[in-house]
């Protein structure tokens, strides 16, 4: 299958999750299901925008008292030539017409003198929104700063999508999980990677877990993964060890990306078991792997978690590399002008991505300075 329509079929398949209640203070990166409306008015009562006197008619005033931020709303009233001293923040009594910042006025004993400007410096009930007014339309995702807003606003609960939990299975006798490779071993790349990836589109990492080479260990370790997707690094391949495609054509998945036309990335692949999980495939190759997850595994992801689709990125790229069949996908370097491409290596290696900007996808016949799909790294 050719990238482009790979991609495509990883973002337009899943719908989004049911969605569920969720404490606003938790619910960062999660999708609304409908729209916050605010429960109260920002502001919830007349406040001073300014620390000075609240003050009523025309100067000069008399000070009768003092208003710090925490008093109780609606206590106190003034009528003309009154004044409190007030803080922002204060609720202003009942009948106040200004409040007047003290760089305006002067204070002399209990009398206050200065001319009122053409702002008032009250904010009013509601200025920023009334009790009903939409904080977020369904369909934002939850930012602290939205997240910041409903709580102003009074809204402790809203309604999201629930976050697509994902299961990881390493898979390899050669894998191990952690410490430095002897001879034989290597050292899992993946946990790290797909951990990234899967908060990055607004899902939820469960679970990481080595399986040695073993059919019926696979077997198994697919029967209990309880995630709504479970990915599967490694065992992608043709080799007489790799038996993830045998286990899940047991199962009567459903294949929807089976080898995409990717260098490096080709055997990556997604299907769907029969009870609604979904299987992204990474190929064992950490490079690879890598291109696999930013190529399924993250538009899957981001639509099961409600997210909108962003557009590709895309930009001219120079360099050199050849690209004769498929896609090509290449390190980039940002640099002012077209993405520079930082090396045009192999499979396994992820040192040039390590200090590279982005990924860029050359497609099939691309020269020096053509535009290119760019993928961000985790
Ligand atoms: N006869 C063929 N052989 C291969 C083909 C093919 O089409 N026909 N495709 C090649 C390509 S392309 C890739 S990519 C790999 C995919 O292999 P698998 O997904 O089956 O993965 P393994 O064979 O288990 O491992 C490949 C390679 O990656 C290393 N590896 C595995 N897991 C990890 C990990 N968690 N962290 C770091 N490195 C890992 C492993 O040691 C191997 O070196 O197949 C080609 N062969
Ligand atoms: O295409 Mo493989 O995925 O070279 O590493």
């Amino acid at each position: 299958m050719a990238w482009d329509q790979a991609y495509a079929v990883a973002r337009d398949t899943a719908g989004p999750l049911p969605s569920e209640p969720a404490a606003v203070a938790a619910a960062t990166g999660r999708v609304l299901a409908e729209a916050v409306l605010a429960a109260v008015p920002v502001p919830a009562f007349d406040c001073a925008a300014m620390d000075g006197y609240a003050v009523t008619g025309a100067g000069p005033w008399t000070v009768v008292g003092r208003v710090l931020a925490g008093a109780r709303a609606g206590d106190g009233s003034l009528t003309s030539g009154m004044a409190v001293e007030i803080a922002t923040g204060a609720p202003v009594p009942v009948g106040a017409e200004a409040v007047l910042p003290y760089e305006d006025c002067r204070r002399d004993g209990v009398t206050v003198t200065g001319t009122r400007g053409p702002r008032d410096h009250i904010r009013r009930v509601g200025d920023d929104g009334r009790a009903g007014d939409t904080v977020a339309p369904a369909g934002r995702v939850v930012t602290a700063t939205l997240a910041a807003a409903a709580v102003q606003a009074g809204v402790e609960q809203l309604r999201a999508h629930r976050r697509p939990a994902v299961s990881l299975l390493v898979t390899g006798d050669e894998v191990i999980i952690s410490g430095t490779p002897g001879p034989g071993q290597v050292r899992d790349s993946f946990t790290g990677l797909v951990t990234a990836v899967t908060v990055r589109a607004g899902g939820e990492m469960r679970s990481s877990r080595h399986l040695r080479d073993d059919p019926a260990l696979l077997r198994d370790a697919l029967d209990v993964a309880g995630t709504d997707v479970v990915v599967v690094s490694g065992s992608s391949s043709a080799g007489a060890a790799d038996h993830l495609h045998a286990e899940l054509d047991a199962r009567r998945a459903t294949w929807h990306v089976r080898g995409v036309a990717c260098r490096p990335g080709h055997p990556q692949a997604l299907a769907r078991l029969p009870d609604g999980r979904w299987v992204v495939s990474l190929p064992g190759n950490p490079y690879a792997g890598l291109v696999a997850a930013l190529t399924l595994l993250e538009p899957l992801l981001t639509a099961l978690a409600g997210r909108p689709a962003a557009p590709l990125a895309r930009m001219p790229v120079s360099g050199v590399a050849e690209v004769r069949q498929g896609v090509r996908v290449v390190p980039v370097l940002f640099e002012g002008g077209p993405a520079r491409i930082a090396a045009a290596g192999g499979a396994a290696g992820l040192r040039a991505a390590a200090s590279a900007d982005a990924l860029a996808v050359l497609p099939t016949g691309w020269a020096d300075r053509e535009p290119a799909v760019i993928l961000a790294l985790p």
